[in-house]
């Protein structure tokens, strides 16, 4: 087992972890464990490690992927938890994807304002972003978590054998936030990926583990000196301006990461038309990106929805946009108040009519 330290927690990287959930939760007397459908598998044998172990469980079921980011939801969870007497001294784990955590950590977060938190995550995507770092929260009409908490957990177990049941579809969507940790801070990772992409899709070989292990490294040094996004973690967001936009023009039916990959695609764009980013470098995001077989376009009658929604973009500051733009290979940097000519002519980089 690798273990990656945040800073007031682990995350623990190895094959069949579900032991280590019940060490996480020692002194609870009940354990509630939220999962999706999807992985009622691992659920299952994180909920059996827990009964051998002698705590009481509470499974519930959530509604899959992002109809379980929703508000009605986790007050569902909350009845369930009222119901069950559920006190401080208790645990909730998420199992599942960065849905479920972060879902799970805004149950966690809120409830008696605050219980102990674990996450099991069993997406390529929750173990290299979600379930890391502390950001919890749902979807509203408004817009991709707008509503949520910065609430670290105690512990991340990330289990890779549950890889070995994630559709390939999703792999590749977590590759989204992987590369994104390349451009922005260890260039190693996009070396890896472009020597042997099917290698880095194997969830069974050794090139994936250590796609995990350095992304997890970037993530984790970042959240340890910023966890509550006062600059820093800005770089984490990365593609995500219209990424985000792009889910939510989606009705969050399109994949996270999907969406991740248009906008680090319209990023480089910004950045190289700026003057900021080489044309090389700008164009090797959309090569790596299509060498995973990840979505590099978006129509072009999307434009004047996408940019209303990246209004409400967290990092925006009154009227003025703010992205995330590389300076050069893992050099971040921010642009602030773009022109609607320049928005405009970035998204030609992504454009299908
Ligand atoms: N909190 C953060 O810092 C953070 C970071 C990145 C992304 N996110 C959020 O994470 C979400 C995306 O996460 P995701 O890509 O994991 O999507 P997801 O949670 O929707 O999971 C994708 C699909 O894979 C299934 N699945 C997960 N693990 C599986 C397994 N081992 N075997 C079979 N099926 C499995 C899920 O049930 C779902 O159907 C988005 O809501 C995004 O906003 C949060
Ligand atoms: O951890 C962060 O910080 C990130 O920005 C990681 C992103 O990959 C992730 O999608 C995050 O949920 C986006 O945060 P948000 O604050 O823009 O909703
Ligand atoms: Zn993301």
């Amino acid at each position: 087992m690798t273990i990656v330290d945040v800073k007031d927690y682990a995350v623990e990287i190895g094959r069949g972890l579900a032991d280590r959930v019940p060490v996480l939760v020692k002194g609870a007397n009940q354990v509630a464990v939220l999962y999706a459908g999807p992985v009622e598998g691992h659920a299952t044998a994180v909920l059996d490690a827990l009964r051998a172990a002698g705590f009481g469980v509470l499974p519930i079921e959530l509604p899959d992927a992002e109809a379980g980011k929703d508000i009605t939801v986790a007050a569902r969870c909350w009845d369930e938890l009222g119901a069950a007497a559920f006190t401080r001294s208790d645990a909730v784990v998420g199992v599942g994807g960065g849905a479920v955590t972060d879902l799970a950590g805004f149950v966690a977060a809120c409830w008696l304002r605050g219980v102990r938190l674990v996450q099991v995550p069993t997406s390529l995507l929750g173990m290299v972003d979600a379930a890391v770092g502390g950001k919890t929260g749902v979807n509203t009409a408004a817009g991709k978590n707008l509503v949520g908490a910065f609430y670290p957990p105690v512990g991340v177990v990330c289990d890779l054998a549950t890889l070995d049941t994630l559709p390939g579809d999703d792999l590749r969507a977590g590759m989204a936030e992987v590369v994104k940790c390349g451009f922005i801070a260890d260039p190693g990772i996009l070396d890896l990926v472009e020597a042997d992409p099917a290698a880095a899709l194997d969830p069974r070989g050794t090139v994936l583990p250590e796609l995990v292990e350095r992304a997890v490294a970037v993530k984790a040094r970042v959240v340890s000196a910023d966890l509550r996004e006062a600059g820093l973690r800005e770089i984490l967001n990365y593609g995500h301006t219209l990424g985000h936009a792009i889910e939510r023009h989606e009705g969050y039916r399109w994949k996270h990461g999907h969406a991740i990959s248009v906008g680090l695609v319209y990023a480089a764009a910004l950045g190289r038309l700026t003057g900021r980013l080489s044309p090389e470098v700008a164009a090797r995001h959309r090569a790596i990106l299509e060498l995973l077989g990840l979505p590099v376009t978006y129509p072009a009658a999307a434009w004047p929805q996408l940019h209303a929604a990246m209004r409400v973009d967290k990092k925006a500051r009154g009227a003025m946009l703010r992205f995330v733009v590389l300076d050069g290979l893992g050099v971040p940097g921010t642009l602030e108040g773009p022109s609607d000519e320049l928005l405009v002519a970035a998204y030609q980089d992504v454009v299908t009519t």
